[in-house]
């Protein structure tokens, strides 16, 4: 019933709970439903992963900030029936007040920088990489926690800065050796279902709730999905308007929908050709039935697929210019996206990229008589200190089980304090690589 490791097997939901272990006292070893463990082995594929985000982030001058996991349910309390509100994983704390394990990062952006109040220099381009939750209650055992990385542009109104965010994603993907021949970014715009709600005199507040539902249409059947339309208001034709405005698959085809001066379509455009600018038009693909699922998108929406169409959602965004005035602060542009950990993990490894981080040291210091303990240690230390990793031995064992911990902790040198050496000021000192041994002053074992 040993769980194993959740990067590397994906979808292995862990063993049920193994009675036979429990009633012989054993605890349940399983982490909670839908949660996932991260050995070492998986926390250095997970690390590396992470590494990467943040050093993507940072070479676009984002700045790293984090917010609680646990935030007010009323964060997330929306009247348009997204999925990512059904699924809250809120609760009542010991004190009486409505709390919700976040299943987002955005609105706790929303709120911190609305905490900063008008003080806050803009544009702010900030990332965080947090987790993130859900109650899934189907059987279907799904993952009820994520991480994500999240970056976001605030104050920025024009479509520099949606450009900008998918230059950073670009970036991460080609930084892990996918291209544009993986992976197809999607782009449309809220704009869009606007302006045909507009047509049939559809208040503009119903494009997120409408969003909301064409969002499922991969997913669930046309009728289901022109019922939910009508049960928001939409007349038949306001439904079948909306559904053709979906299957719009090329600049072109939509100017020639919404005409050439449309919001939209003029957005769009601009994209294009800052996407050439960047130099990576060849992942984009106009798609109009690409909507996304959260209601607060205002205009250009954007997500990541693999080209195979085998997965889920890889990462997605947009611009939200009107988040922030639903929470009662000043209106401010905003726009960011939201990138997984584990789509992208499910991607590397069947293009088998999916590096494996070993656990390595520099040095593996060993005690050859446990008079010589002291000194042992205080080798340990004086290597530390000049930054060397070490694996200090910690009790007597044999040289057998010596050499299989210098592989298992992938140690470059193997240092005995042995005490025909020390008497002489010497260690003796292995070489990993070239299998070479010497003894070496103790004074020189730093330089080496
Ligand atoms: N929003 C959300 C949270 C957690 C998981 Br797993 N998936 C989606």
């Amino acid at each position: 019933f040993l769980q194993r490791s959740f990067y590397f097997r994906p979808g292995i939901i862990p063993a049920r709970r193994n009675m036979w272990a429990e009633s012989k006292g054993l605890i349940d070893v399983q982490p909670v439903r839908g949660t996932r463990d991260f050995g070492p082995e998986d926390y250095r594929l997970r690390q590396w992963l992470f590494d990467e985000f943040e050093a993507v982030s940072r070479l676009f001058g984002f700045e790293q900030f984090e917010t609680p996991v646990l935030e007010s349910e009323e964060l997330f309390v929306r009247k348009a029936g997204e999925e990512i509100t059904q699924q809250l994983y809120n609760f009542e704390d010991k004190g009486g007040r409505r709390v919700a394990l976040r299943p987002e990062l955005t609105p706790s952006l929303a709120r911190l920088v609305l905490a900063q109040g008008g003080k806050l220099p803009l544009p702010a381009k900030w990332f965080s990489i947090g987790q993130c939750w859900r109650y899934e209650r189907t059987t279907r055992g799904r993952r009820r926690e994520h991480f994500q990385w999240n970056m976001d542009i605030i104050g920025v109104s024009g479509i520099p800065a949606e450009a900008e965010l998918l230059a950073a994603i670009v970036l991460f993907l080609e930084r892990v050796k996918l291209s544009s021949e993986d992976i197809v970014i999607k782009v449309s715009s809220r704009k869009v279902l606007q302006a045909i709600l507009e047509r049939y005199s559809v208040p503009e507040e119903s494009v997120g709730p409408v969003s909301v539902v064409v969002d499922k249409m991969e997913k669930i059947p046309l009728e289901k999905v022109e019922e939910e339309l009508s049960a928001l208001g939409l007349s038949a034709e306001a439904s079948a308007g909306i559904i053709e405005a979906t299957r719009v698959g090329s600049l072109a085809e939509l100017e020639a929908l919404l005409g050439a001066g449309n919001e939209a379509v003029l957005e769009l455009q601009q994209l294009f050709s800052l996407a050439q600018g960047y130099g990576y038009a060849d992942y984009l693909q106009l798609d109009t039935s690409c909507v996304r699922g959260l209601a607060y998108y205002t205009g250009v929406v954007f997500e990541g697929r693999d080209r195979a169409g085998q997965l889920r959602a890889i990462f997605g965004g947009g611009r939200y210019d009107r988040l922030l005035s639903t929470f009662g602060g000043e209106q401010r542009p905003c726009a960011g996206f939201g990138f997984g950990d584990c789509v992208i993990v499910e991607l590397l490894r069947d293009k088998g990229l999916l590096p494996a981080p070993a656990h390595e040291v520099d040095d593996l210091v060993v005690v050859m008589d446990e008079s010589l303990r002291e000194q042992a240690a205080g080798i340990a230390q004086k290597l530390r200190v000049a930054g060397r990793r070490v694996d200090l031995v910690l009790e007597s064992k044999k040289m057998k089980w010596v050499f299989k911990q210098a592989e298992r902790c992938g140690a470059k040198r193997l240092v005995l304090v042995a005490p025909d050496e020390w008497e002489q000021g010497l260690v003796r000192v292995k070489d990993q690589a070239t299998r070479e041994e010497h003894n070496v002053p103790v004074g020189e074992l730093i330089d080496k």
